[in-house]
């Protein structure tokens, strides 16, 4: 063959790689264009026709707003703390009933509502329907917290609910007192108006949700169980408005938690026989122990971002970026690896990218002069949905490779089922109403609850949990939760009361409104 000849069998040949890959680039553009069109998903039912069931409104004047201030700074004072899984203050807790029927005394003396305490200190109302072939729903939240220390640097004291600058700080104004509170205050209000409901629902307070759930929330769906009932959604704490915790997204927005990540509790323990420490071994427990907490910090779970429900909550929020991470969110299947290694850099979005690992317990040594006979350490991991506990337990063991450290699964729960957020789905789409009808600037969409609720031990009673808060989340606001200076505003104290006396009276709604198709939309 002739040099000319070669030439351009090589011009040929990259003209057609050239143009190969022209065709791919075009054809990626294209699917996703075709995938934005249709990526505004949150447009759907805002326009449909609501049936009227609001017909109560709210307008909170002075003395109410003095009266629900002081309500709900009376239940931060109350220190219902639970320490372990062992230990609650059960002082606290007893007068924490005092309070709450002291607070509300319509709710207790309403004909229409049934209450009765569950294992001494949670509490389960019933409130009377109209129509009572209408399915009931559930709303749940609960009275203990955990534990604080003025001295870890809060700038007021965690049982003061003291108010600085607008804000009421103390341990439980997020975690969930702002929810237990808001929804009694506005069922208060709601009877006070003379409301009767149209749907009966259930009201759940467990008093141990901190540590498990296993006495409050079990005996609660025990009860349930036992007298038969069937749920058409229960809402519970969970995700929140974030508003400039997005990197990039326009505007605030509320994920709605379809499930919740599963969880572990894990042992690694390293047996040695003990001496003295003047002729120490070349390696201690603690030494063996350590290297093996590294070795599981220094390799975290694979990324599996895209895998489960946090996806779709990018795919709803796509339009609410600007480009280029418009265009990387409408394409999770082509960049989820890109945006999983943009996430995980920080800790509040890690947690959406794969199962957490985090050493909570370090226990070893006696005394200066022994080598140690035994190390422990605790490591509680968050389970993503698309993983198993046995599957974490595995890596954890083959991330460790060393069989002088014992590795045990002390207790855990697999990721909880997916719940409903398409246009059938009545509890998501009566959440999102009334966040939208409050909150007219934010985007609504579904997500994952990384932390876990007492909602989990419902699963037999309704196959529609939603994990949601209607309390507004800006940066710096998610390390608050179980942190120092939690705090809620009293501006969004009284925006809760509102949003649980609006929704149940959405609740009342028959049936939901037909959606426009997304066709028509556009
Ligand atoms: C990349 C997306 C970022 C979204 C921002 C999310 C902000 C996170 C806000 C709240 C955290 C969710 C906590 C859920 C409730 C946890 C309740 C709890 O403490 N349960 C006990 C436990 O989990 O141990
Ligand atoms: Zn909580
Ligand atoms: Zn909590």
């Amino acid at each position: 063959m002739t040099e000319s000849g070669s030439k351009l069998r090589i011009f040929k040949f990259l003209k057609i790689i050239i143009s190969s890959l022209l065709i791919t680039v075009l054809l990626l553009f294209t699917i996703a264009a075709i995938r934005t069109l249709s990526l505004d998903v949150n447009a759907g039912l805002q326009l449909a026709h609501w049936e009227k069931t609001n017909n109560k409104s709210l307008v909170i004047d002075h003395h109410q707003r003095e009266e629900l201030l002081a309500n709900f700074k009376e239940a931060i004072r109350i220190p219902t703390v639970s320490f372990s899984n062992t230990e609650s203050n059960t002082t606290a807790l007893h007068e924490f009933d005092r309070f709450l029927r002291k607070a509300f005394p319509t709710v207790f003396s309403s004909s229409l509502v049934h209450h009765e305490l569950v294992a001494n200190y949670s509490h389960l109302f019933w409130v009377k329907g109209s129509q009572p072939e209408l399915v009931p729903y559930m709303l749940l939240a609960h009275i203990d917290v955990v534990p604080a220390s003025e001295s870890d640097g809060w700038e007021a004291p965690p049982f003061s609910a003291k108010e600085i600058d607008g804000f009421i700080y103390g341990r439980g104004t997020i975690d969930d007192k702002n929810n237990l509170m808001g929804i009694l205050q506005a069922l208060e209000y709601l009877l006070l108006k003379g409301y009767a409901p149209r749907r009966g629902f259930y009201i759940g307070l467990g008093h141990d949700e901190e540590i498990n759930g296993l006495n409050g929330a079990m005996n609660i769906v025990r009860i349930l169980k036992q007298r038969g009932v069937q749920l058409l959604f229960v809402m519970d704490e969970g995700l929140t408005i974030s508003d400039g915790i997005i990197p990039g997204l326009e505007g605030p927005a509320a994920l709605i938690g379809l499930s919740e990540k599963g969880q572990a509790a894990i042992k690694l323990s390293v047996s040695v026989a003990p001496g003295h420490s003047s002729m120490p071994p070349r390696e201690t427990s603690i030494g063996i122990l350590a290297t093996a907490i590294k070795r599981l910090e220094d390799n975290p779970m694979p990324r599996l971002f895209g895998y489960g429900p946090e996806g779709d909550t990018f795919e709803h929020l796509a339009h609410k970026f600007s480009l280029p991470l418009k265009f990387i969110m409408s394409n999770l299947w082509l960049f989820s690896p890109l945006l999983s290694r943009i996430l995980e850099r920080k800790p509040v979005s890690n947690a959406f990218v794969r199962t957490t690992t985090a050493v909570t317990f370090f226990n070893a040594g006696v005394k200066i002069n022994v080598i140690p006979s035994l190390a422990e350490a605790y490591v509680n991991l968050r389970i993503h949905s698309a993983q198993s506990v046995q599957e974490v337990l595995d890596i954890i063991k083959d991330t460790v490779g060393d069989q002088r450290v014992k590795v045990e699964l002390v207790d855990g729960f697999d990721p909880l089922p997916i719940s409903g957020a398409d246009d059938k789905a009545f509890g998501f789409q009566i959440i999102k109403k009334t966040v939208l009808d409050l909150f007219p600037t934010v985007t609504v969409a579904p997500g994952i609850c990384i932390g876990n609720t007492d909602s989990r031990h419902f699963v037999d009673l309704t196959k529609n949990i939603y994990r949601f808060s209607p309390a507004w989340f800006k940066p710096g606001d998610p390390e608050r939760f179980h942190g120092i200076n939690e705090r809620i505003s009293t501006k969004n104290y009284e925006e809760m009361i509102v949003f649980y006396f609006n929704l149940i009276q959405n609740c009342d709604i028959r049936k939901l409104p037909e959606p426009h198709s997304s066709v028509h939309e556009l």
